[in-house]
């Protein structure tokens, strides 16, 4: 609709994070993108994808001028997900959100151009094949990202611990302890069926090295939850001119001839 794209191009102008590179290595495996489901591919060779977080493993959460992130503990094989489209084990090195200034848009992915309140995005990189995250982020196979597309409904019990931490990180920079959050109390109950297809990092480095997986199904938030992420802010607690984190989202890139396969027919 007019207004998000008014507001994704206020934010490429008003905010750093968003103004796009001039050329990117390669630049034909960009994401998001727009998933076309009558163009998606059924490959029945996709397995369910296999999760297996350890809540321990939780450290902090924290704002780095573009989203809140929740990070965890990748030194070891102890959070990992595997099967789905991956041929190995990849590490859960962090979890973060994209949403709009309005429930109408949000989500850096689309289905047939429907736009979502919000998209979680749970990042894991390739521990079979590399030692760490900064070497797999510049691999082809190095990272894998599961998309999860939020709604405005009902209320979320398992993030409202995550949203209470909130008003502690409201500013750039600012970081607090999160212990003890089990990350698959955020994904659907359905995991089987996905769209999963080659593509980059949304935010700078923007590296093509990125196995998306969007869940089919989404999950419901209440609206008081999601107003409280828009409570953060982009900025500094010494700068200026304070900015609200809304619109935290890239512009859609083109498909470039990928296909894109679905693990449902
Ligand atoms: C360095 N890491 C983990 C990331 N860099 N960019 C990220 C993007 N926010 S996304 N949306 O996951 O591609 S995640
Ligand atoms: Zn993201």
């Amino acid at each position: 609709c007019c207004r998000m794209k008014e507001a994704a191009e206020h934010n490429m102008k008003m905010h750093p994070m968003w103004q796009e590179p001039l050329a990117i290595p390669g630049g034909d495996r960009q994401s998001p993108i727009d998933i076309v489901i009558r163009k998606s591919v059924y490959d029945s060779e996709l397995k369910p994808l296999v999760t297996d977080y350890d809540p321990q493993t939780c450290q902090q959460i924290w704002n780095n001028g573009y989203s809140f992130l929740v990070e965890y503990d990748d030194t070891t094989d102890k959070s990992t997900v595997k099967g789905g489209p991956l041929q190995d084990k990849y590490r859960l090195c962090q979890f973060h959100f994209h949403w709009g200034e309005s429930n109408a848009w949000g989500s850096e992915h689309t289905v047939d151009r429907k736009l979502f309140s919000a998209e979680l995005h749970l990042v894991h990189w390739n521990s079979d094949k590399y030692s760490l995250f900064e070497e797999a982020v510049m691999e082809e196979n190095g990272l894998a990202v599961i998309g999860v597309f939020l709604k405005v409904g009902k209320r979320h019990e398992g993030l409202q611990k995550l949203v209470d931490a909130l008003p502690a990180i409201r500013h750039k920079n600012s970081v607090v302890d999160f212990n003890r959050f089990d990350p698959a109390c955020l994904l659907p109950s359905n995991t089987d069926d996905y769209w999963t297809y080659h593509g980059s990092l949304t935010t700078p480095p923007l590296t093509e090295s990125v196995t998306w997986m969007v869940m089919k199904q989404h999950i419901e938030v209440s609206h008081d939850q999601l107003a409280v992420f828009r409570s953060l802010l982009f900025t500094a607690a010494d700068e200026e001119v304070q900015k609200g984190m809304v619109n935290n989202f890239r512009v859609q890139q083109s498909q470039c001839g990928r296909t894109v396969r679905s693990s449902f027919s």
